[in-house]
């Protein structure tokens, strides 16, 4: 590649209200929060990347004004200016700014790989080791309060487009309500999807240890995250002998905690999430530890714009084994996607893009309408009432 270097980097906040609020154990969310990062290099060759944040520091430790002021502050004046030598080199020297804050370094390594891969005229999974597959299977969260509206909203999804899997949130009900709502759930389309439950680190050991036997009984395929995610001696106790996987979200933040979790047997599937990871080239390495470990692999998502779900599409695509294919429903769930045209979910699977880079082209007139310039710490959390016992 000849020589150049980035001249430009902004970033873009917006807020795009879900359709259906989604409620999780920590609350409803009802907005994505999302920041954009756009590139530009000394020829004028353009990369864009997202990060979304499900509201304030609720789900991790980031929150959109954070992760605003790390990439503002730290990382854009370290890479402007600065010959390009690689996105290893550029993603390396991201760490080395900023430990952890893992949505701000992603979304501007995922705008890097955006322009690479546009100036090289190749999609993203190239500049990854090449696609094992061109669509990945996509399940659809269900979570908007009782069985027979989420059955009704399951029923749905499968005749426009065929999921073959359903997400159910778990944490924001009581225990006891949840295993029935699953039971039921799960009975319901039996023989036609599965389904996975995510408590967000919502339960502690004796609730999980409770409730797990009749989750194995209702014939739940896998839960993710059930107990906070620096339990690990808790998953590992309770996995024993589990008739189904256990996936780590919030504990697997990259390659290095993943290897932590394998060592420790505290899952036995792991969600990868380039925003979770600080990007591709971290996801790529989580999964090769997870799957070397014996580990399935599960594709996750953040309810992100298509900008962020081709991100993911582009390494899932690239991952040799993925057992549970993906939750890359992002843009469906979100009033307006940011993209002329959204990525394409169809016969149950989404289609990875093929034109060069991310394989998405932004539309400034939707972004226009969609920057508020409103705080973004306001409208997401629904009241929680956290004061009962819940075991
Ligand atoms: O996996 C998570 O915790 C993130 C969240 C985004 C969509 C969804 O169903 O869950
Ligand atoms: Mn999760």
């Amino acid at each position: 590649m000849s020589e150049f270097c980035i001249e430009s980097l902004t970033v873009t906040r917006i807020n795009v209200p879900l359709i259906k609020p989604i409620s999780m154990a920590f609350g409803a969310v009802s907005t994505a929060h999302i920041l954009l990062v756009r590139i530009r290099d000394s020829d004028g060759v353009k990369g864009v990347g997202e990060a979304t944040l499900l509201g304030g520091p609720h789900w991790n430790e980031e929150s959109a004004e954070s992760a605003l002021a790390i990439i503002e502050t730290y990382l854009a004046p370290a890479i402007k200016g600065v010959k390009f030598s690689g996105i290893e080199a550029l993603s390396n020297r991201l760490v080395s700014l900023v430990r952890r804050n893992s949505l701000a370094r992603s979304a501007v390594e995922k705008a890097a790989f955006d322009l690479i891969g546009r100036r090289l005229g190749v999609p993203i999974s190239d500049l990854l080791g090449g696609r094992c597959r061109q669509e990945i299977p996509v399940a659809w969260t269900l979570s908007n309060g009782g069985a027979e509206r989420e059955i009704s909203d399951g029923e749905e999804a499968i005749e426009k487009r065929a999921h073959a899997c359903f997400k159910l949130k778990f944490g924001h009900a009581d225990p006891s309500d949840d295993i029935a709502r699953a039971s039921k759930i799960i009975d319901h389309f039996s023989g036609r999807a599965r389904v996975i439950a995510d408590v967000n680190q919502g339960w502690d050991e004796v609730t999980a240890a409770r409730a797990f036997p009749a989750l194995q009984e209702a014939g739940l395929l896998a839960i993710e995250q059930p107990l906070p995610a620096e339990n690990l001696e808790g998953i590992a106790r309770l996995r024993h002998g589990l008739g189904f996987d256990v996936i780590a979200d919030e504990a697997a933040t990259g390659p290095e905690a993943t290897f932590k979790l394998a060592a420790a047997l505290a899952a036995s599937a792991v969600s990868l999430k380039p925003s979770r990871d600080g990007g591709l080239l971290a996801t790529k390495r989580t999964a090769a530890i997870a799957d070397a470990a014996g580990m399935k692999l599960y594709g996750g998502g953040m309810i992100e714009t298509s900008v962020g779900t081709a991100a993911s599409a582009h390494v899932y695509a690239t991952v040799p084994k993925l057992t549970f294919g993906c939750e890359l429903f992002g843009p469906l769930k979100l009033v307006e996607d940011i993209v002329q045209d959204s990525v394409k979910i169809k016969g149950g699977a989404l289609k990875v893009p093929e034109s060069p880079g991310l394989g998405v082209e932004i539309d400034e007139e939707k972004i226009a309408r969609l920057v508020t310039g409103e705080p973004i710490t306001r409208v997401y959390l629904a009241p929680f009432d956290q004061s009962e016992n819940r075991v």
